[in-house]
């Protein structure tokens, strides 16, 4: 069934009665913050940092994302949410990510085949790392270039021991270890908790797909989805929060 459009009002009105027994989950990119042509420059909307504290207050709330727990600290998220980073691999306040050395020398290859995917999709093309992956970011790259680009890489790394290969926004990654946010939510979640969450992203499906009666899924954005309901982008997701 196609998700349904709802209004941020409306929403608050159905996650509101969940509150006290819910686990509030959120995707960053695309969600909290809205999408900017270089990762570093992400911020987070304002207002919600502050809305994210009170809901805590409320609610078990944990943030998801596919960045490094390392690298979300830039967004300064309060000691009462939990973090999980990384695409469920690393979470703050654990010890940090470790390859074995299989890992890392599948990690040596992959970031080896990204180097050079970056050199193929030319001007505006670059690297992210992260501790278990390296990312191609080609959104201010030529389309057509970056579109080859990642075809080849994702046919080579396929050839690789241990290689994982996940698409999102303009991004593809490569992994030496893959993690799943479905996974990670199902983990995180008590017997019978009900789980609201909030993603706009294809990484963000797992979540979705796994989802139970009482849970309710929310894609930000376009795009195909498995989640019920459908907010408009990070700006109703802030009016949202304001609403709860
Ligand atoms: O799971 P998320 O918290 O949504 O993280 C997903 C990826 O977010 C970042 O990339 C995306 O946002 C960038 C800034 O808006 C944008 O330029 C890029 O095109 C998007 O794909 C981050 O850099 C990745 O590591 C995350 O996996």
């Amino acid at each position: 069934m196609p998700a349904v459009d709802i209004t941020p009002e409306r929403l608050a009105a159905e996650v509101a009665p969940l509150l006290g027994s819910a686990l509030v989950g959120f995707d960053v990119d695309g969600v909290l913050a809205p999408i900017v042509e270089k990762a570093h420059d992400a911020a987070l909307s304002p207002g919600v940092l502050d809305e994210l504290e009170r809901l805590a207050m409320r609610a078990r709330v944990v943030i998801v994302s596919g960045r490094s727990v390392g690298d979300l600290d830039r967004f300064d998220f309060p000691p009462t949410l939990e973090v999980v980073g990384s695409h469920g691999l690393e979470r703050r306040g654990m010890p940090p990510l470790a390859l074995d050395d299989d890992e890392q020398y599948t990690f040596e290859q992959l970031e080896l085949l990204a180097t050079r995917a970056v050199d193929a999709a030319g001007d505006g093309a670059w690297l992210e790392y992260k501790p278990a992956s390296v990312v191609i970011h080609v959104r201010e790259a030529d389309r057509t270039l970056a579109e080859r680009a990642i075809a080849a890489v994702e046919n080579l790394a396929s050839m690789i021991d241990g290689a994982h290969v996940k698409h999102g926004h303009m991004v593809c990654e490569l992994l030496a270890r893959t993690g799943s946010k479905g996974e990670t939510i199902t983990e995180l979640r008590e017997p019978g908790q009900p789980v609201v969450f909030l993603g706009d992203d294809v990484t963000d499906e797992s979540v979705f797909e796994a989802m139970v009666d009482g849970d309710l899924g929310i894609r930000v954005g376009d795009g195909d989805t498995a989640a019920g309901y459908r907010l408009a982008g990070p700006d109703a997701v802030v009016q949202f929060l304001h609403r709860l």
